[in-house]
């Protein structure tokens, strides 16, 4: 218990997602009164149509480009014909088996989240909510809405997440125009997939489809794909990307996306157009802060509509917490946890630890993948700290030669004059789970020296981690 206090702190929580979900069990941990209003389904987009669903899809185009690969291993897969001859086998993906797939495992993972929480003495109402007052929401649980259910609370978390932007000139449509909440529905391999949106969920799933046999191009309104990553770290995506057959137009802004017949026409700025399958439209997303009686209330909004908040997750209105995609902080699923964490917690007085945004890990899940922590080395380039940078290819990895991975690499980032550790890049496949590593050394102010001290295992990738480390060693030379 956070309080000695009688009377019991009640909490309402709006929205299921992993910035709600962490924030109900917390409160219910200190001995709150916790009741979470969640519309769809708990997990959120997170777990029903974004982290979990793309995820499980690339564990499956992870296996494809396993297979695809292990031919420069020495395997060979055939199967014989009736006159004894080897045959090739075709590898084909049963994109309907796939999809049913990633969908159980969401809505078990779902499940399994809201089973927690009950356990945990959690109140769900399933509903939509808005802000009557600062201290009363309203829930509308039917479909009509005519019923509605009010809950008084002393501290509310708003944690309502993020729909995906949609262009009004390419309406998606659910069968070849499509956001990516649409794509799990379609039931045969796209035979060209348009991917418009070079971000990270666009970059993700063209990397997957690619590896799954479609013929993908990816439009692109920057002059690179991933324009907010690491630079190094894109450039090797977009050349994989692009050795394997993917088609990049690079400062290409789409400006429709139409059906004619079984084929969709995206126009490009300058008149353009490219013909495929089907389009998926990957243009980011907005909040859904509109018309939950946020403006009623006093709590601040950015004009993209996002809820202003500060380190600790509190928003304008001092009882008002905010978590996740709906706020102005940073989106991803992690972040969300670790904001209703936090928030629940401030408001309760337990022990609190203001979110640092720039020690925030983060993987884009391409082939190789990229994950990143800390300052990066457009940070340092743009002035805003001094810093060395030291990176090392991939290609000099042992186990990565015996894996046969050709493309990616390791970047340190340590203080100007002082051996600590600020930040890194890893371009490797699976680089989110070497990425822990780093993670901790930049928490703990590990300098290069200290960190190259850990051993690592011979041969590995993490291996590499501690081969920078060592080569960013300030020499301590006794001149006296
Ligand atoms: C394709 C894709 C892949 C991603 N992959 C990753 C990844 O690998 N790792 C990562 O960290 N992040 C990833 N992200 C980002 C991640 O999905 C989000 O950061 C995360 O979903 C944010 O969680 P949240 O709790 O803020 O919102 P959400 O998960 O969106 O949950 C919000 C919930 O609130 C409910 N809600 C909204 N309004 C109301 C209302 N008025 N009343 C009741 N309920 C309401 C919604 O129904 C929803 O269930 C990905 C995003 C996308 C698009
Ligand atoms: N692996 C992960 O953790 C993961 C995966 C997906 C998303 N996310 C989170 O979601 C956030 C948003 O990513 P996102 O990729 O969905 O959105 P985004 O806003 O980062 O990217 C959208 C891209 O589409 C481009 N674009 C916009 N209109 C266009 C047009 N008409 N034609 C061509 N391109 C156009 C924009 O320039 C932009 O580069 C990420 O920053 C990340 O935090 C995380």
């Amino acid at each position: 218990m956070a309080t000695t206090f009688d009377r019991k702190h009640r909490i309402v929580v709006l929205g299921g997602g992993p910035g709600g979900y962490e924030a109900a069990l917390s409160g219910a941990q200190l001995g709150a009164d916790v009741t979470l209003i969640e519309r769809s389904g708990i997990g959120g987009s997170a777990v029903l149509t974004d982290v979990v669903p793309s995820k499980t899809l690339i564990a499956t185009a992870e296996a494809a480009n396993e297979i695809a690969g292990s031919g420069e291993l020495g395997l060979q897969f055939y199967t014989r014909g009736d006159d004894g001859k080897a045959q090739r086998p075709e590898i084909a993906v049963n994109l309907r088996k796939m999809n049913q797939r990633l969908l159980r495992l969401a809505r078990s993972q779902s499940d399994d989240m809201h089973g927690t929480l009950e356990e945990a003495g959690v109140r769900i109402v399933e509903g939509e909510g808005h802000f009557e007052s600062a201290s009363t929401l309203s829930v509308r649980t039917d479909a009509k809405g005519t019923d509605f259910d009010s809950f008084d609370f002393d501290t509310a978390v708003v944690s309502v997440g993020a729909t995906p932007r949609t262009l009004p000139t390419a309406k998606p449509d659910g069968e070849r125009i499509l956001t990516w909440t649409q794509l799990y529905g379609i039931s045969e391999l796209p035979s060209h997939l348009i991917v418009v949106g070079s971000g990270v969920t666009g970059a993700e799933f063209a990397s997957a489809y690619l590896a799954l046999g479609t013929k993908v191009t990816l439009v692109s309104s920057r002059d690179r794909v991933l324009p907010g990553e690491d630079a190094d770290a894109a450039d090797v995506i977009e050349n994989v990307f692009k050795r394997n057959g993917m088609n990049v137009l690079s400062k290409s802004r789409a400006e429709s996306a139409v059906r004619d017949g079984d084929e969709v026409v995206v126009t490009l700025e300058g008149g353009r157009q490219v013909r495929g399958s089907h389009v998926l439209i990957a243009v980011g997303s907005t909040p859904n802060t509109g018309g939950i009686g946020l403006d009623k209330i006093g709590v601040e909004t950015t004009a993209s509509g996002h809820i202003r908040v500060n380190r600790v997750a509190r928003t304008s209105v001092p009882n008002i917490y905010a978590a996740g995609d709906c706020t102005d902080f940073l989106p991803l699923a992690s972040v969300a946890s670790v904001q209703g964490r936090t928030g629940v917690f401030h408001a309760l007085g337990d022990e609190v630890r203001p979110i640092i945004r720039r020690n925030v890990a983060s993987n884009i899940f391409t082939y190789p993948e990229i994950a990143t922590v800390g300052w990066q080395q457009n940070a340092i380039e743009e002035g805003l700290r001094g810093g060395r940078v030291f990176k090392l290819p991939l290609a000099h990895n042992a186990r990565a030669k015996m894996h046969g991975f050709k493309d990616g690499f390791v970047k340190l980032i340590a203080g100007k004059d002082t051996p600590t550790i600020v930040g890194g890049v890893i371009v490797a496949p699976k680089a989110s789970e070497l990425l822990l590593a780093l993670s901790i050394a930049i928490e703990q102010r590990l300098t290069v020296d200290q960190f190259a001290r850990a051993w690592a295992v011979y041969p590995s990738l993490s291996g590499s981690l501690t081969d920078a480390a060592r080569a960013m060693h300030i020499p301590q030379i006794d001149n006296e």
